[in-house]
């Protein structure tokens, strides 16, 4: 199978429980959902005028929509050819779970990498059984996309974008009768916002829930 790649690029993971750790990126193109503060406008549309050659996404500028085909084993050679050492790889986008990634994390984890999706979980999240799934839900978005049942139930961490407490409403009613055992909930400022920061702090401490800011912001990397 084959995926539309908008940037790979070797960091440290900024967000969630996984924040601090080395990882390897894999940005996909295409996401439907229409977040009005998305950090990553440019991965929404999938144009054939934008895309390019696989090498011209490897550890370049992702910030313009251009995009390149890879299959599992051409991505795991691109991790050789940019020489990368991160053992993680994180699954992002655009809405990664557009697409079928079974084949893809297998491949990678039998490669000896450990997988992570970052979704909005509005499609239903196909991956291996090792892979960690990173719901940040997207409620009432321009897309009019519901967050599924299914990705909810799969994921290891919830990760909410807030800036208002209408947020936290929405979460609480999303996350009505769902079993959150063995799942790890945080709160997410958007956009480096100072209320918003402040709000999340005050309900992470009330809820004992975890504080996820975007660390990769603070230290101006990608
Ligand atoms: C760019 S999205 C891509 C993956 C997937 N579409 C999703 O929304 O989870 C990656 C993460 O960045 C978060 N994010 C995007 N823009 C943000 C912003 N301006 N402030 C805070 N978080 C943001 C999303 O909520 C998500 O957790
Ligand atoms: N350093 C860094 N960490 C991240 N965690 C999630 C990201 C994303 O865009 O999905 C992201 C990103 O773009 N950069
Ligand atoms: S779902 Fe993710 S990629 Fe899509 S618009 Fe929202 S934040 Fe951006
Ligand atoms: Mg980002």
């Amino acid at each position: 199978m084959q995926y539309p790649v908008n940037e790979v690029f070797e960091t440290i993971q900024g967000e969630g429980v996984n924040t601090g750790l080395p990882a390897i990126f894999v940005r996909l193109q295409g996401c439907p959902v229409g977040c009005p503060w998305c950090d990553t406008r440019q991965t929404w549309e999938q144009k054939p005028e934008n895309e390019v050659a696989p090498k011209q996404v490897i550890q370049t500028d992702g910030s313009i929509g251009r995009w390149a085909w890879f299959d599992a084993r051409s991505l795991l050679q691109s991790f050789s050819d940019g020489a990368f050492s991160a053992k993680h790889v994180v699954l992002t986008g655009g809405e990664p779970c557009l697409f079928d990634l079974v084949e893809l994390t297998n491949v990678l984890n039998h490669a000896g990498y450990t997988t992570q999706i970052e979704t909005s979980g509005t499609f239903e999240v196909k991956c291996s059984d090792s892979t960690w799934v990173t719901v940040s839900p997207k409620i009432g978005m321009k897309g009019g996309l519901a967050v599924k049942s299914q990705a909810l139930k799969r994921a290891n961490e919830i990760k909410h974008p807030v800036a208002t407490s209408t947020h936290i409403e929405q979460l609480d009613a999303l996350l009505e009768g769902v079993d959150l055992t063995g799942k790890v909930v945080c709160l997410q400022p958007i956009s480096q916002k100072s209320h918003a920061t402040a709000l999340a702090i005050k309900v992470c401490i009330a809820r004992n829930w975890r504080l996820s800011v975007q660390t990769h912001k603070y230290l101006q990397i990608d």
